[in-house]
């Protein structure tokens, strides 16, 4: 079974406004509304590509009930955990040449309400997948993510994580299957620029040592670099094609990937579909539909 964390999920306020003017009054031209966070991401597209999994994480307030309401509509298997408190965030996602976006805060969490979580968890066997994905909640401790990972990796449940700076660093002595920062945050890390295939791969190889099993960087339209645990280094191109809305991109291509490797045990089958689900959804408004990427796919 695969289940996907989201500690702290959004709506999704997509608006598109044409000469945006900092200070001035703007009236969007498009507005749309989705149900985001990057676990929930995840639940959408492996669902999509027709993979079993459950999304858990925490929700809270109008916008929580928003949330599980579009989940239900989306026939997600869920089972997120409601808090007394607060309301889940609304993320903006301003449209107007750039992309510019502003994340919310979330609801207040606290250590007790990871134990709740942690006791959803129990159930899990040798051989699931956890996937944990997107920033946590300030009120949490930075460990987080590497308490869940020390905790679980050890039960021989394969953890994927995709987070940025120490929240990633951090988990990789405890030996994820999988993380995925994009070019940019494995640049950050290592204070470089690195803008191709061949910077990427000593730097993506660097974190390996430092413990990660596979690690998968994304670099939007320039393709992807893979280093896998048996030493193989696969790269993929990138995909021509207009983008429309990149939010979710990343999400896409960690959900693809491990659809593909369930299915087919394989690493640049699994690179190939993480591929396909990414540039399937940035060339989409909303995440890409399982026909949209498995087209792709046979393209590839
Ligand atoms: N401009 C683009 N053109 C084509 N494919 C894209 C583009 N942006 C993203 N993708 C696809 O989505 C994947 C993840 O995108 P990326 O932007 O690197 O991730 P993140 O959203 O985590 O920053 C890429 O490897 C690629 O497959
Ligand atoms: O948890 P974070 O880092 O604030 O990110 C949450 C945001 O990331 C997303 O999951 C999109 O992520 P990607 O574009 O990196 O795939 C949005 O749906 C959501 O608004």
């Amino acid at each position: 079974m695969i289940y996907t964390i989201t500690l702290n999920p959004s709506l999704d306020y997509v608006v598109r406004v044409n000469d945006f003017q900092v200070g001035g009054m703007n009236r969007c031209s498009e507005e749309q509304i989705y149900v985001g966070g990057k676990g929930i991401n995840v639940s959408l597209i492996l669902h999509q590509l027709g993979i079993e999994n459950e999304a858990l994480g925490f929700v809270a307030g109008f916008t929580g009930g928003e949330i599980i309401r579009l989940l239900d509509k989306a026939q997600v298997k869920h089972n997120f955990i409601t808090l007394k408190e607060g309301m889940s965030r609304i993320n903006m996602k301003l449209k107007s040449g750039e992309e510019t976006e502003i994340n919310g805060r979330g609801p207040y969490l606290e250590v007790k309400d990871l134990i709740e979580l942690e006791q959803q968890l129990e159930c899990m066997k040798e051989g699931d997948f956890l996937i944990l994905a997107g920033s946590i909640p300030s009120t949490l401790p930075s460990d987080t993510y590497e308490q869940l990972v020390k905790k679980f990796s050890s039960r021989g449940i394969a953890c994927i994580v995709d987070a940025t700076k120490d929240l990633l660093l951090n988990v990789l002595p405890y030996g994820p299957f999988l993380i995925k920062p994009n070019h940019h945050e494995l640049g950050e890390l290592f204070d470089m620029e690195l803008k191709t295939h061949e910077e990427v791969i000593p730097y993506a190889k660097k974190l390996q040592e430092k413990g990660a099993r596979n690690v998968l960087v994304s670099m939007a339209g320039l393709g992807a670099v893979l280093v896998t645990e048996d030493g193989t280094v696969l790269t993929h191109e990138g995909i021509d094609g207009k983008v429309k809305n990149s939010v979710g991109a990343g999400d896409s291509m960690v959900a693809g990937f491990i659809a593909g490797y369930k299915v087919s045990g394989d690493f640049k089958e699994a690179l190939k579909m993480g591929m396909a689900a990414g540039s399937a959804t940035a060339f989409e408004e909303d995440l890409a539909t399982g026909e949209q990427i498995k087209s792709l796919f046979h393209k590839l």
